[in-house]
């Protein structure tokens, strides 16, 4: 299979949009259109296309690609939902439909705190033309597009010369290991990814202590000294039951040819026992790196199911860092702590069956398995909500935001 890692394309000239399956990730790369706001809605609730900023960009481009549509003669024809020529029927049918958008998936504030400037641009525009509306919405969501990926290069900068000026802090040397969750990457984002841009760009930045004797070391951690600790392995968790770590995750690793182990989530303790008691030879976790899906106005963070686990159980292990990494965009001013953050539950078969792929010669058949009696009762958040006082700083494009007094200034 072709190893794309683009989980968004779009054509700026034809304004046409297709996004990367991702339930068939890693045993198949298929490419879906996108004609409008339903099918965005569809993909988004599926999980076809999922991860936080990329749920925000796909929302806002179905909205370009509706109206660029029903703005043309053919599309006219066909369109059922507005009346072109009423322009306030028009607005409000169109701000009705983003509504519609935004139910998709509650949790992460990227897809709602982008469709509300979308929302305000409509009610704030001075034009009576549905193309010019078209033109001012498409205009902000090529620059989201576009935001998110450079944000990202810098989350990532920022979040590696945090660890390594820290490990440095400690007089740490050699080789450390990395832990996370989920999908944080390019299949989650416009590119890179937030907290596996963080893994992304400490693998770049550690390299170079790797390869070089001290006296000539490249590598730069905040001080400006070089730094003497490098990145050796990353180790994921499966991350159940989307499996976003095993199936997407472990997929962007390999593509990068960055050395990973992969774990189940309730492997946690026993590989961090194991590696500081030498049962496993690996070197120590000196971070676990997670992304979110919003962050409230203390630091209280919402992320996938299992990340309040592991804040916890590295919280037992002096010396490991727990960061959040995530553009400002998922940060909720309104939102005063993870009390009130709406956890989204999924449905109880996506617990009960696995997707998988069998061999089918040099290519995949995608199956579904049953794992769990299909009369046993569910229960299946998406998301949990980590303490703030268990983040040690929370990595974004701004810079790393760290603790006073035990508390965040957000
Ligand atoms: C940079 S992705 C942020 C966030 O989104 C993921 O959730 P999902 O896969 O359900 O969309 C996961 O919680 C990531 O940490």
């Amino acid at each position: 299979m072709a190893t794309s890692l683009k989980a968004i394309k779009f054509d700026r000239n034809s304004r046409s949009l297709h996004v990367l399956d991702q339930l068939l990730i890693p045993f198949q790369e298929k490419y879906l259109p996108i004609y409008s706001i339903s099918d965005g809605y569809a993909v988004i609730k599926k999980m076809q296309v999922r991860g936080a900023p990329a749920i925000a960009i796909v929302g806002v481009l179905s909205i370009i690609v509706e109206l660029n549509y029903l703005l043309k003669p053919q599309g006219a024809v066909v369109q059922t939902y507005y009346d072109i020529a009423d322009v306030e029927n028009f607005k409000n049918v169109l701000i009705q439909r983003i509504e519609y958008l935004v139910s998709s998936r509650p949790t992460a504030v990227n897809l709602s705190n982008a469709c509300k400037d979308v929302v305000q641009i409509i009610n704030h525009s001075s034009t009576d033309s549905p193309n010019t509306l078209l033109e001012e919405i498409c205009k902000y969501g090529t620059k989201l597009f576009d935001d998110d990926l450079t944000n990202n290069y810098k989350i990532g900068e920022n979040g590696a010369k945090f660890i390594l000026d820290n490990l440095k802090q400690q007089n740490y040397t050699g080789p450390f290991s990395v832990l996370t969750i989920c999908n944080t990457g390019s299949l989650a984002t416009s590119g890179h990814g937030t907290a596996l841009g963080v893994v992304r760009s400490l693998w770049e930045l550690s390299k170079a202590n790797k390869d070089t004797e001290p006296s000539t070391k490249k590598s730069k951690t905040n001080d400006g000294s070089a730094g003497d600790a490098w990145l050796e392995r990353v180790f994921p968790l499966e991350t159940r039951p989307y499996n976003q770590g095993s199936r997407l995750t472990a997929f962007e690793l390999v593509y990068e040819k960055i050395p990973a182990t992969l774990i189940t989530d309730n492997m946690i303790s026993f590989l961090l026992d194991s590696i500081a008691n030498g049962r496993v030879n690996q070197p120590p976790v000196k971070a676990v790196i997670v992304g979110a899906d919003r962050i409230a106005k203390n630091g209280d963070t919402a992320n996938k199911i299992g990340t309040l686990q592991l804040a916890k159980i590295s919280s037992l292990y002096p010396g490991i860092l727990f960061l959040v990494a995530a553009p400002t965009t998922t940060i909720d001013p309104l939102c005063p702590d993870g009390s009130h953050i709406v956890v989204e539950e999924r449905p109880a078969d996506e617990l009960r069956k696995v997707k998988g792929g069998i061999r089918d010669g040099d290519s995949y058949k995608i199956i579904n398995i049953d794992v769990a009696p299909n009369e046993i009762d569910v229960w299946n958040p998406s998301f949990d909500v980590t303490g703030h006082v268990l983040i040690h700083g929370i990595v974004t494009e701004n810079g790393v935001l760290t603790k006073t007094d035990g508390q965040f200034s957000i």
